[in-house]
């Protein structure tokens, strides 16, 4: 094996008309396809089940479908500008394979590209030296478009006896030093071997992707949704898969992977918006720590069930009452006063509402009180049942009754009643009085809903039922509040079925994959709402207890065994850390391992001879010196500065004056999942102190960097550097 210094341009040059021949092919397949479209649009439109894999076809008929679908692909592909064709395997029967984004065959049906997701293309995620699987040379091809601009090559047999040149450092140095933009990229060239156990893990049941920061976890399971749709298209494409990610800045940062796979018809959703089937709303304000603690544990649950039950505020427009008083109906038929006292209603209604929901009730309560009527009814004049209804129904008094005993409630009109002090201590008798206050303010203090609103609306749907269509006939006694929809964050939504108006019908979208990222930060109501959505489905799990912000990881614990009950599970850990410096991820590991002994410490990757800027300056200084130290990463990087401020500093951004479209501002929550090539952490103790999830928030600011990382403190003895073995090596 050699490596000479004119082979790159040679090795190149045959790469290149390899990959010439693919784009000829696929142009001859697109113009096929034309053709096939033209004769048989509306069969492959309306029969999506009849899609052939690309490397299952066999005839002639399997030939076209596959064109079809080539350049169908091709064409989210193209708006990516990615090269289709990324790598090549050697083998040692002297066989080599291209694998690429999508799979290519020639005109006698040979493949030129194998589907990176093909079985075929497997040792080229898996092979090593120790175990080459009859490989010789793993070459990661990088191309801009359609040109090929560089190889990286690895040795995997080396007694082989083929004379093979190896170029390059290896593919995946070179991706992981590259700078990064705003968006993730799809790790298809380089995915690593416990990677891709991960992504061709079976489908049933739950998949675990666990590990600590920077192992690739998010970029794995989007790599795992585009492999269970190339494997099982039929049932996941028809069933939906559904990502859900913490928050709308995140799903941006995500949102190219799956297109730049070729895959365009998952559902993305942040935790704000994946109700919206049901509630037709999203949410993007987040509560502050306290209220989030209480609103998100499932003693909600029993609250919220109350809350429903609770009668209506006796103040409420009921004067029909009369001098009985609220919850009690007195109505007169033929002179005769027939009275239904508040054991009665109220034994009426507990029985409707074990056999219905709450909104759906009403017609049953009604019947039911018009039984009740009749039986102490004297009937003197010898009406009948039918003129006997018509007089009650016809009563002032009756509708009066009706409307106040049983009115046709929204979610939001009955979570609004928590702005109540005093219904908020009918409900939550067992709740600290601070907490009490707490989430009364929340819903008085705010006309607009929070991200945890959103699950607990979505409870309070599955409690009451869908509101009935015709709200005319029974106005509301709540003002409404004009929240305006949202559009959902979705790729493509091409499977959705139309929704039958049916307004018992349940509105839950259900999916046949769920797969939910930083799922350490889910609390147990949202867990509920995303169950919702998932009864039937496998689902994949993302996660790192030591990034949790969740303040009782017992408590979603339980949620999470419940939901997973005796299915099967399966659990990949990721070992390494591709994201941050070792220089980085050791002060950031001493810092989580002081609150969390036992958190999951992946291996840092790569060096960069950059330890970590731990600076000092005072509040006065504060926008000065961060300008100072944006400036110097500005010109030390190529790509984005994340600036995390806790929440207490946030006017910095205003008081700092230079403005670069390479520098982000974020808080800590929001700086979840993301990474920046450069960051500055302002404040850590502040930060430690206003999250819920303290060091282990902070720890989540400290490994965001790919390069370099900056801190900056407010005190010369900050309390979140104590009993650290490091070193302040700068205190500019
Ligand atoms: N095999 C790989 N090849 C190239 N880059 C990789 C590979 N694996 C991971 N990366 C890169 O490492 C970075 C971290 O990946 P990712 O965000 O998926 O990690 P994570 O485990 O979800 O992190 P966190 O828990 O901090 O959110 C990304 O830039 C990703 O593209």
């Amino acid at each position: 094996m050699t490596s000479q210094p004119d082979s790159l341009a040679r090795e190149l040059a045959a790469e290149q008309a390899h990959v010439d021949a693919v784009y000829a092919r696929l142009d001859a397949a697109t113009r096929s396809a034309e053709q096939v479209a033209q004769q048989g649009r509306d069969l492959f439109r309306t029969e999506r089940t009849n899609f052939v894999r690309e490397e299952d076809g066999t005839g002639m008929f399997e030939r076209d479908v596959f064109a079809f679908q080539a350049a169908k692909r091709l064409a989210t592909l193209e708006s990516e500008h990615e090269g289709l064709v990324f790598g090549r395997l050697d083998r040692t029967d002297g066989e080599a394979l291209h694998i690429g984004r999508i799979g290519v065959r020639d005109d006698e049906y040979e493949p030129l590209v194998i589907d990176w997701r093909a079985r075929a293309a497997e040792p080229f995620y898996r092979a090593t030296p120790n175990e080459p699987m009859q490989v010789v040379r793993r070459r990661v091809l990088r191309c801009r478009g359609q040109k090929v601009i560089g190889i990286e090559d690895d040795l995997l047999d080396g007694d082989s006896n083929a004379d093979l040149v190896v170029i390059g450092e290896g593919a995946l140095m070179a991706a992981l030093k590259r700078a990064r933009g705003p968006q993730m990229r799809d790790i298809v060239a380089t995915i690593q071997s416990e990677q891709d156990e991960a992504i061709r893990a079976p489908h049933q049941g739950f998949t675990i992707i666990s590990g600590g920061p920077g192992t690739g976890k998010t970029v794995v399971a989007l790599h795992r949704a585009a492999f269970l749709l190339y494997t099982h298209r039929r049932r996941f494409e028809n069933g939906g898969v559904l990502v859900v990610g913490p928050s709308r800045v995140f799903l941006t940062y995500i949102e190219r992977v799956l297109p730049s796979l070729g895959e365009d018809s998952v559902t993305l959703h942040d935790l704000g918006s994946v109700a919206s089937d049901v509630l037709g709303r999203s949410a993007e304000r987040v509560d502050d720590s306290r209220t989030h603690g209480i609103k998100g544990s499932s003693r909600m649950v029993g609250i919220l069930r109350r809350l429903v039950d609770l009668p209506l505020d006796p103040t409420a427009p009921t004067g029909v009452l009369g001098e009985t008083g609220p919850g009690v109906l007195r109505v007169s038929v033929k002179g005769e006063v027939l009275t239904a006292g508040l054991e009665t209603t109220h034994r009426i209604r507990s029985r409707v509402l074990k056999q219905t929901k709450l909104n759906l009730g009403r017609q049953p309560a009604a019947s039911a009180m018009l039984d009740h009527l009749w039986s102490i009814f004297s009937n003197d004049a010898g009406i009948t049942r039918d003129e006997f209804e018509d007089f009650v129904t016809s009563s002032a008094s009756w509708r009066m009754f009706l409307q106040a005993w049983w009115p046709t409630l929204s979610p939001e009109q009955v979570l609004r009643r928590l702005a109540d002090p005093d219904v908020v201590a009918q409900v939550a008798t067992g709740m600290h009085p601070d907490d009490r206050d707490a989430l009364a303010a929340s819903y008085r203090d705010h006309t607009d809903f929070t991200v945890d609103d959103m699950a607990l609306l979505d409870e309070l749907a599955q409690i009451i039922g869908p509101v009935p269509e015709d709200p005319e006939e029974d106005p509301s006694l709540f003002l409404e509040e004009g929240a305006g929809v949202d559009e959902l964050v979705t790729i493509t939504d091409r499977l959705r079925d139309e929704r039958a108006e049916d307004p018992a019908e349940d509105r839950h979208r259900r999916f046949a994959h769920v797969l939910v990222d930083e799922a350490q930060d889910l609390s147990p109501m949202q867990w509920r709402m995303l169950r919702r959505r998932g009864g039937q489905a496998s689902w994949t799990i993302v996660g790192d207890p030591a990034q949790s912000s969740w303040p009782d990881a017992t408590e979603t614990q339980r949620v999470l065994d419940d939901l997973m009950g005796t299915a099967p599970r399966r659990q990949h850990r990721m070992s390494t850390n591709y994201r941050s410096p070792a220089e980085v991820f050791e002060l950031a590991a001493q810092v989580v391992t002081k609150v969390a002994p036992d958190a999951d410490l992946p291996d840092a990757v790569r060096r960069t001879g950059h330890a970590p800027r731990l600076t000092t300056t005072t509040p006065k200084d504060l926008a000065r010196h961060v300008e100072g130290l944006i400036a110097d990463m500005l010109a030390a990087v190529e790509g984005t500065i994340g600036v995390i401020t806790p929440t207490a500093h946030l006017d910095l951004r205003d008081r700092v004056t230079m403005t670069d479209p390479r520098v982000i501002w974020v808080t800590p929550l929001q700086s979840k999942g993301l990474e920046y090539d450069a960051v500055v952490v302002v404040d850590p103790d502040a930060i430690v102190e206003e999250s819920p999830g303290r060091e282990r928030v902070l720890y989540v600011a400290l490994t965001r960097p790919t390069q370099l990382l900056a801190t900056v403190d407010l005190t010369t003895n900050p309390a979140w550097r104590e009993s650290l073995e490091w070193r302040a090596t700068d205190s500019a």
